[in-house]
């Protein structure tokens, strides 16, 4: 399996430089050069297999013969003992014909988990076939920095820079970014908001030397393993629901578009999805952008649904690429026009194939709490605001007689203060969390400075002998 950039300007790559890059060297996000194919046939096999067998026939194609099978069968297997629910990611019944998706059980209670305890491992194994360290680097809206630092605290051959805006995270989810007390993971507040921690990642990644020179790796969606390992889950979803006899939808709550490209990638892999529902807050230029073709950069807004607080949806621009033809050079007129102009207009061809897979809404915090009280009155279960968000945008779609599973991406305990004030609930951290607001803190603040957080990643990192990637 080899990858492309979808900016066309880097060469050709295998799984391993895929997942060390992060970021393709001409500011391009990696895909698959095809998509591997699971036949009806293959995906009736996968009914009453465990999530750990079905993640190791969907992920094998993607990792080629990077890394052997018994070995990438050991990584899947670890990573998901870190998991409290044996289904890994179990699907529980919310109306007659609509499931939630629970993607809350692994250690740091948000669907991040489930690509991040992989690609830690992943990522650990190259480098030790190399005798390579690598400097990590991530901006956070508040779960991929908690899960980052999990899954990478205490490796021995990385050290993990995550950017997270001051303020604007849940103190659950910053406390499990600043009190893991240990030496190769720093927690960074910066002066800003996380489109401005993106956009330092990003140029991080576009220093050519300083990229060289700390042996930069990334860990948001924009690498592709994240987007990989995301993938299991749509499969597994379906063929609990009945495929391939029976086609499913999804709605998904959606930031930096990385989990519902996944859900995309799953279709073009031969699953039988029907709908791909993108949910957004208040920040909804991805519901903006399939209504009107303008895809425009507004401020962020802040929510109760912080980890969606995103306007610019970096694997946006995988979609556009695989959508539009595979066209590089239609990828980066439109990637410049975001970037002097803050924003784009959508080819009318690639608009046309978006909207035959995708469906779009939106839905405000009153709507959200909303949904939080009707669901805890009426059933006693407690959603986060994000789920909420995407359960309100579920219900609004046609009526239909395709399950729709919605995809609860936190547990509502990451966002307390949110919930209590939509159901009066005040939902519980779970045992091995129940200290967590009395942990010491540790973290830097920064202001929204590339040189600042540079200086601060030279000055810390031991990644300085790595080979320039
Ligand atoms: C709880 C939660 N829900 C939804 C999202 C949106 O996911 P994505 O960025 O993959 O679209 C995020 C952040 O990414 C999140 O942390
Ligand atoms: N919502 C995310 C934002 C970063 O997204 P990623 O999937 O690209 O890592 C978060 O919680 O940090």
């Amino acid at each position: 399996m080899h990858y492309v950039s979808t900016r066309g300007e880097a060469p050709k790559a295998g799984f391993d430089d895929v997942i060390l890059a992060g970021l393709a060297p001409d500011g391009g996000l990696y895909v698959p050069e095809s998509w591997p194919q699971f036949s009806p046939d293959d995906i009736r096999e996968m009914r009453g297999a465990s999530y750990e067998t079905i993640a190791e026939r969907v992920i094998a194609p993607f990792v080629g013969d990077t890394i052997d099978p018994e070995t990438l069968r050991a990584m899947i297997r670890e990573a998901y003992a870190t998991f409290r629910h044996p289904a890994i990611a179990p699907l529980a019944q919310s109306g007659a014909n609509t499931f939630l998706m629970e993607l809350f059980h692994g250690p740091t209670l948000a669907f991040k988990d489930v690509a991040m305890q992989l690609l830690a491992r992943l990522m650990d194994h190259v480098l030790a076939e190399r005798g390579e360290r690598a400097t990590i680097v991530g901006a956070t809206s508040g779960d991929t920095g908690g899960a980052a630092i999990d899954a990478f605290a205490g490796s021995n051959r990385t050290d993990v820079y995550i950017l997270f805006p001051e303020g604007k995270v849940s103190p659950v989810q910053r406390r499990q970014m600043t009190t893991h007390g240990r030496d190769n993971v720093h927690a960074i507040a910066v002066k800003g908001d996380f489109d401005d921690c993106q956009s330092l990642v990003k140029a991080m990644f576009n220093d050519r030397a300083f990229r060289g020179e700390v042996g930069l790796s990334g860990v948001n969606s924009i690498n592709w393993a994240r987007i990989m390992a995301q993938i299991v889950y749509y499969f597994t979803a379906a063929v609990t629901l009945g495929a391939p006899e029976r086609t499913v939808s999804f709605t998904v709550p959606t930031g930096n578009f990385g989990d519902i490209f996944a859900g995309y990638a799953a279709k073009r892999m031969g699953l039988g999805i029907e709908r791909l529902v993108i949910a957004t807050n208040e920040n909804d230029i991805l519901a903006r952008a399939l209504a009107s073709g303008r895809y425009e950069r507004q401020g962020v807004v802040t929510t109760t649904s912080p980890s969606m607080d995103i306007q610019v949806s970096s694997n946006f621009e995988r979609l556009l690429f695989c959508a539009g033809g595979e066209d590089p050079a239609a990828v980066r007129t439109a990637m410049d026009g975001l970037a002097q102009a803050g924003a784009f207009t959508i080819d009318p061809a690639a608009l046309r194939e978006i909207r035959r897979d995708f469906s779009a809404g939106r839905a405000g915090m009153c709507e959200a709490d909303a949904v939080i009280r009707d669901v805890a009155t009426r059933t006693g279960a407690v959603l986060d605001p994000h789920t909420a968000v995407a359960l309100t945008v579920a219900r609004d779609m046609p009526a239909s007689r395709t399950p729709m599973v919605v995809l609860s991406t936190a547990h509502p305990a990451k966002f307390p203060d949110a919930v209590k004030a939509a159901c009066g609930i005040d939902p519980a951290l779970p045992p091995w969390l129940c200290d967590l607001m009395n942990r010491e803190e540790q973290f830097d603040v920064l202001a929204n400075d590339l040189d600042a957080v540079q200086a601060l990643i030279r000055k810390t990192a031991r990644a300085g002998d790595a080979n320039a990637r």
